[in-house]
C-alpha cells in the first residue's frame, strides 16, 4: 500500500493544534500513523505580510523593499512578520520548550533574511548591481520563510505528541545547489521513509526555475502536486477550512450551501480562474497527467470523504458553484475600430507586458473590454500605453465584480435567463452577462457593492431552488 500526499492550507494551519487531535493523529496508533506525507502552507496571513496581501494588494516586506530607495519601511514590515509568526506558533504550541525552539527558529530566519536584504541593498549602491535584477530572488527568499516556519512548528508539535515527524525543508535556506523543482523534491525525499516517519514538507520549494516566477501565489499546491506525482501517491488530498461548497459558507451560510460530492478538473480550472483556488491550475494539470486522484476535504471533519475531483463528466446538468470576485473592466473604445483588425492583440500585448491577469473579455464593433484582476496602479500604466498606441481611443478602467455560476454540465438549465431574473427579483442590476457556447460557466457583471447579494440571489435561485425535473417539463 502506498502513501497519500496531503496539503494543509494556511487558514487551517492556523488551527493545526486542533488538526493534531483529529486529522493527523486522531485515534491512530503505531504503523497506522504513517503512510502520509504532509505539505504545509504558511500560517494564515503570513505570506500576505511577507509579500503583499493576496486580495487587497497591501504591501508586505517584498513590496516595501521593492519600493524603498533609502527609507527603511521594509524593516518594520519584517518586524511585523516576526511578531505574527511568534503569535501564530504560540497559538498552536503548548510546551514551553517547543515555543522556545520555535521562537529561536523565527529569530534565526528573520535575522538571516534581514541581513541578506541589507547586504543586497548595500551591494546595489555600486553602479554595477541593480536591485531590480534581484527582485525575483528576493521574493523567493521571503516566501520560503513562511512555510519553513509552519513546517518546523508542526514537526515540533507532532514530535511532542509522540509521532515520528520529520521536518523536510525545501526552502533552500543557506543551500548552495542550483536544482530543478523535481531534483529539489527528490533530493529531500530520498532517504525519507513515509512508512515509518511522517514527513512535514514545506509548501514552498526553492528551485532553479523559480516557484514564484512560474506559479506565484498558491504555489504550495504546485509543490504538493509535484510531490504526489513524483512519489507515486495513491491519492492527493487538499485539506481546507470548509468542505468545497456550492458557495462560500461564510457568505451564504453554512446551512444554505451544499457540499460538492464530486466534480472535475474543468470546473476546478474555472474556479481557479475566478480566484477561488479550489486548486492551482498548474497543480491540477500535474495530477491529471500523472493519474493521481485528487480529493478536497474539510480538515475539521476528517471522517467525511469530501469532494473527489477527476476528469469524469457529470451524471446530468447542474449548477455546482456560485462564486464571485472583484475585477476591473478595462475598456478600449475607438470609433475607427469597426472593420479594422489588430486592436485585440495590441491590448493583449500591453496586458501581457504589465503581467495583468485576464479573467474574461467581451467585444463589439468598436469596443474591446477585458475583465482583469489587477490593481488600479498597474492599470493606469496599461491605460497610458494604450493611449500612446491609440491616441484617439477612449480608455477607461471601471471597478466591477464578476459573479459566476459554474458546473460540469449546464446544458438546458437556462442559467443565463434564470440568473438575470433572480437578480431582477432581488432588485439587483447586471451591467453585463456572458455565456460561452461550451456550457460550463455563466458570468454576471455587477457593481462592486452588489457582488455579495448577487451571489446569495443566484445561489438561492440556481442551487437551493433548483428543480431540474420542473425545468425539463417546461
Ligand atoms: N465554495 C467554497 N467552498 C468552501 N470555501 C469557500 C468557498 N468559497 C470561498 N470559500 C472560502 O475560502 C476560504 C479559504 O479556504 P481555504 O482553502 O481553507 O484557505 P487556504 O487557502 O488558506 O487553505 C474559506 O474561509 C471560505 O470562506
Ligand atoms: N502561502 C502561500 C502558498 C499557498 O499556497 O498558500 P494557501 O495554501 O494558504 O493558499 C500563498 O499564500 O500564496
Amino acid at each position: 500500500m502506498t502513501h497519500t500526499v496531503e496539503k494543509i492550507g494556511g487558514t487551517s494551519m492556523s488551527r493545526v493544534n486542533e488538526l493534531c487531535d483529529t486529522l493527523i493523529i486522531g485515534d491512530r496508533k503505531g504503523a497506522d500513523l504513517y503512510g502520509r506525507i504532509l505539505v504545509v502552507s504558511a500560517f494564515g496571513g503570513i505570506t500576505d505580510l511577507l509579500l503583499e496581501h493576496k486580495k487587497s494588494g497591501k504591501a508586505g516586506v517584498y513590496a516595501a523593499f521593492a519600493s524603498s530607495d533609502s527609507d527603511h519601511g521594509w524593516h518594520e514590515a519584517l518586524d511585523r512578520v516576526s511578531d505574527a509568526m511568534v503569535a501564530a506558533h504560540k497559538a498552536v504550541l503548548d510546551h514551553p520548550g517547543d515555543i522556545e525552539r520555535a521562537d529561536a527558529f523565527v529569530h534565526d530566519r528573520i535575522l538571516g533574511a534581514r541581513n541578506c536584504l541589507i547586504d543586497l541593498q548595500r551591494l546595489c549602491t555600486y553602479g554595477h548591481f541593480r536591485l531590480s535584477e534581484h527582485m525575483l530572488q528576493t521574493r523567493e527568499l521571503l516566501s520560503g520563510l513562511g512555510e519553513a516556519h509552519s513546517a518546523f512548528v508542526t514537526t515540533l508539535m507532532l514530535q511532542r505528541a509522540g509521532v515520528n515527524a520529520r521536518f523536510v525543508d525545501l526552502s533552500g535556506w543557506r543551500d548552495e545547489g542550483d536544482v530543478s523543482l523535481d531534483e529539489r523534491i527528490k533530493g529531500a525525499m530520498k532517504d525519507v521513509d513515509p512508512a515509518t516517519e511522517m514527513p512535514i514538507v514545506t509548501g514552498y520549494a526553492q528551485c532553479a526555475e523559480g516557484l514564484m516566477r512560474e506559479f506565484d501565489r498558491g504555489y504550495s499546491e504546485v509543490t504538493f502536486s509535484r510531490l504526489a506525482s513524483l512519489t507515486g501517491a495513491r491519492e492527493a488530498i487538499i485539506h481546507k477550512e470548509f468542505h468545497l461548497s456550492s458557495a462560500d459558507p461564510k457568505l451564504v451560510g453554512q446551512d444554505a450551501v451544499r457540499k460538492l460530492g464530486r466534480t472535475n478538473y474543468d470546473v476546478a480550472d474555472q474556479l481557479s480562474n475566478l480566484g477561488m483556488e479550489a486548486i492551482h491550475p498548474k497543480a491540477a494539470k500535474t495530477l491529471r497527467q500523472s493519474g493521481v486522484p485528487l480529493r478536497v476535504t474539510n480538515a475539521f471533519e476528517p471522517e467525511d470523504p469530501g469532494t473527489l475531483i477527476d476528469d469524469q463528466p457529470a451524471d446530468g446538468p447542474n449548477v455546482e458553484i456560485v462564486t464571485g470576485l472583484d475585477l476591473f473592466a478595462l475598456e478600449l473604445f475607438e470609433q475607427d475600430m469597426v472593420g479594422a483588425k489588430g486592436y485585440d492583440s495590441a491590448v493583449l500585448d500591453i496586458l501581457t507586458r504589465h503581467n495583468v491577469r485576464i479573467v474574461s473579455k467581451v467585444s463589439n464593433a468598436n469596443t474591446v473590454t477585458h475583465y482583469v484582476d489587477s490593481s488600479l496602479k498597474v492599470l493606469r500604466r496599461v491605460e497610458k500605453d494604450l493611449i500612446t498606441r491609440y491616441p484617439s481611443a477612449r480608455v477607461t478602467s471601471r471597478a466591477i465584480s464578476m459573479v459566476a455560476a459554474v458546473g460540469r454540465d449546464l446544458n438546458g438549465l437556462a442559467v443565463l435567463s434564470r440568473g438575470l431574473n433572480a437578480l431582477a427579483d432581488h432588485g439587483l442590476e447586471a451591467i453585463g452577462a456572458t455565456q460561452g457556447p461550451r456550457p460550463v460557466d455563466v458570468q454576471f457583471i455587477v457593481e462592486r457593492e452588489v457582488m455579495k447579494p448577487a451571489i446569495k440571489a443566484l445561489h438561492h435561485a440556481l442551487i437551493e431552488n433548483s428543480d431540474r425535473k420542473m425545468l425539463k417539463a417546461a
